[in-house]
């Protein structure tokens, strides 16, 4: 899908469907899925690199996953996260920061919440740079949050989310995520604004969903979230592969003939 789909989806009533990616091999497996979009999202800090915040992820890094993901999938649209604090800054930093992404080939990059960074979001959509928005659960102030908590649980909260969603379409975003939300805030959001939402642990009535590739995979064996779905068991489908090649390896069952040169 390009950029105009993201509109066409919604109008069509078409779910969007996007999984994060953060290297090269993974990536050219969904190059040949359907999946519609792939974001190199800044949870690499935690699920790659295993720290317990996304806040140790830097430009440096994610630029340096944003061009893996690329090379893997040359025909889909790769969004990509900007970093803790790295949209807060002045606006030639800022540039800096979105101009490497982009070169490393993402199609729009992500940005968490609005509030006071309005112009920025303007300047970066008015210089050829797509911007996604995100609000509900932004874990990059998961410390002022007190934690990855469900957001928006006051009706006054989800009022401030739909004027927060309106302002970021007002703004330019061609889409927005939005995060770990009761459904009928999902709901609302989606139904009052023209771009599409993408949802993650915000219920059935988003515009699209995304989720964490180890998540969906079920390669994450430590704590997961109420919205995750294992599509298939992957840890323990990996961990039966090993154990059978140690078996082989050790009976000298494997390398066989055919894997020999002979001679
Ligand atoms: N592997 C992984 N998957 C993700 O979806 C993800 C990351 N990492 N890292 C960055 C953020 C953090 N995310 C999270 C993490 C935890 C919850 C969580 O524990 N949610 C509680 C809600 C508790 C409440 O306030 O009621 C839950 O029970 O699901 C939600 C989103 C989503 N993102
Ligand atoms: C969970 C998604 C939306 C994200 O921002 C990330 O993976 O970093
Ligand atoms: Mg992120």
């Amino acid at each position: 899908m390009n950029i105009k789909d993201f509109d066409k989806y919604k109008k069509a009533e078409k779910s969007i469907s996007v999984v994060t990616c953060y290297d090269y091999w993974t990536a050219t497996i969904i190059e040949q899925s359907d999946i519609d979009a792939i974001l190199v999202g800044d949870s690499l800090a935690m699920v790659v690199h295993g720290f317990n915040s996304t806040l140790p992820a830097d430009i440096e890094l994610m630029a340096l996953h944003t061009a893996a993901v690329r090379k893997g999938a040359p025909t889909k649209f790769i969004i990509a996260d900007m970093p803790f604090l790295s949209h807060r800054k002045s606006i030639n930093s800022v540039l800096e920061s979105a101009g490497r992404l982009m070169k490393a080939g993402a199609n729009a990059i992500k940005i968490e919440g609005v509030t006071g960074h309005e112009m920025t979001i303007k300047y970066l959509v008015e210089s050829g740079i797509p911007v996604m928005g995100h609000l509900g659960l932004t874990p990059q102030s998961f410390n002022s949050f007190g934690g990855f908590k469900l957001q928006s649980k006051t009706e006054e909260a989800v009022l401030k989310l739909i004027e927060d969603g309106k302002k970021l379409e007002e703004l330019g975003c061609f889409s927005i995520v939005l995060e770990c939300i009761p459904d009928s805030a999902g709901r609302r959001v989606s139904q009052a604004l023209n771009i599409p939402t993408i949802g993650i642990g915000a219920g059935g009535n988003t515009d699209g969903q995304v989720l964490v590739l180890q998540d969906m995979l079920g390669f994450n064996t430590g704590y997961t979230p109420k919205f995750v779905r294992k599509f298939i068991d992957g840890a323990n489908l990996v961990k039966s592969a090993l154990n059978e090649y140690d078996s082989c390896v050790k009976s000298g069952e494997f390398p066989g003939e055919g894997e020999s040169y002979g001679g």
